[in-house]
């Protein structure tokens, strides 16, 4: 039978309209949410989840556990879509989002069971937001001046106190700005960017986390195909290759019909003569470091070890792209031409880099590609005890890296540790008694679904959450009523000690557009919630019933 706000369908399936379905999605967010609140905050705990083969992942990234959870809820799913494209975005802050978005949509569901009409509540949402963002914009950013390497590095630390590499969180800060300084690319206008994603991270087991490494230049997990191979060039000139060097074979369906038992041996002669004559042009065109991401046959390496050049075999494609992206080498498929005629290597394929040697690191060979010409390159190479927690470093790693971009890029930080969220609240709270609509209300509910921030903060760090956020909110009213007590803006919780502090002087420091981009995309997400009053859900087609029909 249909429950109250449901009716069922001619057709075979359910509708829930009006309250019911409101109701419904908004516990759907909180239930979401309810799972990674508790790891929130540099006191926050982990999660450990187990999926259907058995594989655990341990985990405080609110990405990671939301991608895990696999929601069948459509509002739900939501949520989780949220989290990922605040994870693509800033890489920071998907915990809160999700917690934020789903504190909004409660308030909302809360307003409509008031009798306001949703469309109110939307409209005032979108007005809080925008008011709030041009207030952290103009009074609570940290301007570029007060920006240098160690306010960089204090961002870092504060994204990595919430993780496991909390306790090493100095020498990873550290090594995080170095590595995104390294791969800096500027573009003729001037303007500087720093593509994270050419950083490569290495994970290797052993040793404690405190041994971990970085290396300017590009680190290959590979060694080189032969012992013969001479383990350093200088002036390396380097060909990228998708393709196999070994015996060629026909294309599977081509089949040859040979009379002459003769011509057979010919045939096979030929075959191992095409890619000799391809080694032949390649090292012709000057390469002396060749990589493939396919295998090179004994026979062949005789060819590249006469040569004098060092050449890897299966490599991964995607750090040979990287690679051409750095050196200024072309990924080469085939050396087929336009033309159709013979096969070709141009020397214009070729990459260049000051040196390619084979070196010992921690306990693995590696091939290091230093000095590319065309881009610098970073690698980092991460030392741990295990899978689970090497993996949840990278995570961690992922975050702090995409932090320094950020905020080298924007050059634009606020302070932690729910001062943001406090400052928004009471200037919100002021700002809707100035409005005459209804909006007023929805305008002074997202201030106070802000504060689920600072409160899950001093819960999680078992402090008394409604005392140290009324403390909170205290002293930003009074620096945003009292001129002489402005500085008090960055005040924010000291969670270790359960009191306020400022943060800005402790170094509780993250990008602005991580808040920012936070705020905007929290209230998309409860938004676009907010808007469904009505759910259709057709019922799944019997298999067996199919199946039946079929026979
Ligand atoms: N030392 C600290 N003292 C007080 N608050 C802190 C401190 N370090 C971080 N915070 C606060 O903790 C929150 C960030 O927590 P956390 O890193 O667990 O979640 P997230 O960044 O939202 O999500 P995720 O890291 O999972 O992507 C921010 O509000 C930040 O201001």
């Amino acid at each position: 039978m249909a429950s109250a706000g449901e009716t069922l369908l001619a057709l075979g399936g359910k509708r829930t309209t009006g309250q019911s379905i409101r109701t419904q999605n908004a516990m759907a967010a909180m239930a979401i949410a309810n799972v990674v609140k508790s790891s929130l905050g540099p006191l926050g705990l982990d999660k450990m989840m187990v999926d259907d083969v058995g594989d655990v992942t341990v985990t405080n990234d609110g990405a990671t556990i939301l991608k895990l959870l696999e929601v069948e809820h459509p509002a739900g799913k939501v949520l989780v879509d949220l989290a990922q494209l605040q994870d693509e975005e800033v890489g920071d802050g998907t915990t809160s989002v999700a917690i934020i978005a789903a504190e909004l949509l409660k308030a909302a569901n809360e307003l409509v069971q008031q009798k306001l009409h949703p469309t109110t509540v939307i409209n005032g949402y979108r007005f809080a937001c925008k008011e709030a963002v041009r207030f952290i914009q103009e009074n609570l950013a940290l301007s570029t001046d007060d920006l240098d390497r160690t306010s960089i590095i204090k961002a870092a630390k504060t994204t990595m106190s919430s993780k496991l590499i909390s306790t090493d969180s100095d020498f990873f800060a550290e090594m995080c700005v170095e590595a995104t300084n390294l791969i800096k690319v500027t573009d003729a206008s001037g303007k500087a960017t720093f593509p994270i994603k050419a950083i490569n991270v290495l994970k290797a087991h052993g040793k404690s986390s405190r041994e971990s490494m970085l290396i300017r230049g590009y680190a290959l997990n590979c060694t080189r195909a032969s012992e013969a191979m001479p383990r350093k060039i200088a002036g390396a000139k380097i060909a990228c290759l998708d393709f196999s060097l070994q015996k060629s074979k026909m294309h599977l369906g081509i089949s040859v019909v040979v009379e002459d038992p003769s011509k057979l041996e010919a045939i096979r002669r030929e075959e191992m003569e095409i890619t000799k004559r391809r080694i032949e042009k390649i090292l012709k065109a000057g390469a002396n470091v060749i990589l493939t991401t396919g295998g090179i046959d004994d026979l062949c390496l005789k060819q590249f070890v006469e040569a004098g050049a060092l050449a890897v075999r299966r490599a991964k494609k995607v750090d040979l792209k990287r690679i051409a992206k750095a050196t200024g080498a072309t990924l080469t498929s085939s050396l087929a031409t336009l033309e159709g005629d013979d096969e070709q290597f141009d020397p214009s394929l070729l990459g260049q880099a000051d040196e390619v040697v084979q070196e010992r690191i921690s306990d693995e060979e590696l091939v290091l590609i230093k000095g590319p010409k065309a881009r610098t390159a970073a690698s980092i190479i991460l030392r741990g005890a295990n899978d689970v927690m090497l993996d949840e470093m990278e995570r961690s790693l992922h975050d702090a890296l995409c932090v320094v971009r950020r905020v080298l890029e924007s050059k634009k930080l606020v302070v932690g540790g729910g001062a943001v969220e406090a400052a928004l609240n009471v200037y919100l709270d002021n700002f809707a008694t100035t409005l005459p609509s209804r909006e007023q209300l929805a305008v002074a509910e997202f201030a106070n679904a802000l504060l689920v921030i600072p409160k899950t903060l001093a819960s999680n760090a078992a402090k008394d959450s409604t005392q140290l956020v009324a403390k909170l909110r205290a002293f930003h009213y009074k620096s945003q009523t009292e001129k002489e007590n402005s500085h008090l803006k960055w005040a924010g919780l000291d969670l270790e000690n359960g009191n306020i502090r400022d943060n800005k002087e402790a170094g509780i420091l993250e990008p602005m557009i991580s808040k920012v981009k936070c705020l905007k995309f929290a209230t998309e997400a409860a938004i676009t919630i907010l808007r469904i009053d009505d759910l259709i859900k057709l019922d799944k087609v019997e298999k067996q019933q199919h199946d039946d029909e079929c026979m």
